[in-house]
């Protein structure tokens, strides 16, 4: 299996924005590309069953047909921490299920871009954790980072995670997520101190353009 796992230095900092910038890009490349989001928290109740935005979001932007629940095998209502939100449903999230289902789709790809929930540490259950379930994929890290004050912070203690477990850290992503001015030397002290190049710098946008973005996301330095 190929491909990359998402994370970010922090809930809401674009992690689903930038899978889907991934897998344009990628499929630009003439890829077949497929996201997996293994565990979803906060969901809406549809006829269907439950929903949640960014695992629809990333089926939008994956080129081979795909049903929902091999995308997101965990969906849950509660839009709270994941363990949490599975122990109000009566649900025990599994590490060895999630993984292999996101073999399975792996191998129907040439590239799959997994989505944790939160940051890199938040928990499955009551034993494991999102870099558990990285460290069993096996899949180079993509950090993403929100570009506000207390950023660089929590992307180095993200990085030195990440490395600690003796996971590739591919690149990192910085990411404005909110309309506030990135703070004065972020990028460039993340620049000098990050183990890892950075792939691309996304502005604050009315409505983020996916295509548009990936043109700015250097593959090439992969
Ligand atoms: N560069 C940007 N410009 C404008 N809006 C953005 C930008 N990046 C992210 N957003 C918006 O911020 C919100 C959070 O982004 P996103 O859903 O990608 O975060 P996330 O890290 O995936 O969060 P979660 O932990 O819930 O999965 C979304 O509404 C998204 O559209
Ligand atoms: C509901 C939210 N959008 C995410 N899906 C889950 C974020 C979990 C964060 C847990 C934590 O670190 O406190
Ligand atoms: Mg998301």
């Amino acid at each position: 299996m190929q491909g990359y796992f998402i994370t970010g230095t922090d809930t809401g900092v674009g992690k689903t924005l930038t899978s889907c910038v991934f897998l344009h890009a990628l499929a630009q490349q003439g890829l077949r590309v497929a996201g997996y989001k293994p565990v979803a928290s906060g969901c809406e109740q549809t006829a269907e069953g439950l929903r949640n935005e960014d695992a629809l979001a990333l089926i939008a932007h994956s080129n081979v047909p795909l049903d929902y629940a091999s995308v997101n095998p965990y969906a849950l209502a509660e839009p709270i921490a994941p363990h949490w939100a599975a122990r109000l449903a009566g649900k025990d999230i599994d590490l060895p299920f999630s993984l292999h289902q996101a073999q399975a789709l792996g191998d129907r790809v040439d590239r799959l871009i997994v989505e944790g929930a939160g940051g890199f540490l938040v928990p499955l259950n009551e034993r494991e954790s999102f870099a558990d379930l990285a460290e069993a994929l096996q899949l180079p890290v993509i950090l993403v980072v929100g570009l506000r004050l207390g950023a660089i912070n929590h992307a180095l203690l993200t990085a030195e995670a990440v490395l600690r477990r003796g996971l590739t850290l591919a690149g990192w992503v910085g990411n404005a997520a909110w309309p506030e001015p990135i703070p004065a030397g972020t990028i460039e002290t993340l620049e000098t101190r990050m183990p890892a190049p950075r792939l691309a710098t996304f502005s604050h946008q009315y409505d983020p353009d996916i295509s548009n973005l990936a043109e700015a996301l250097r593959l090439d330095m992969l």
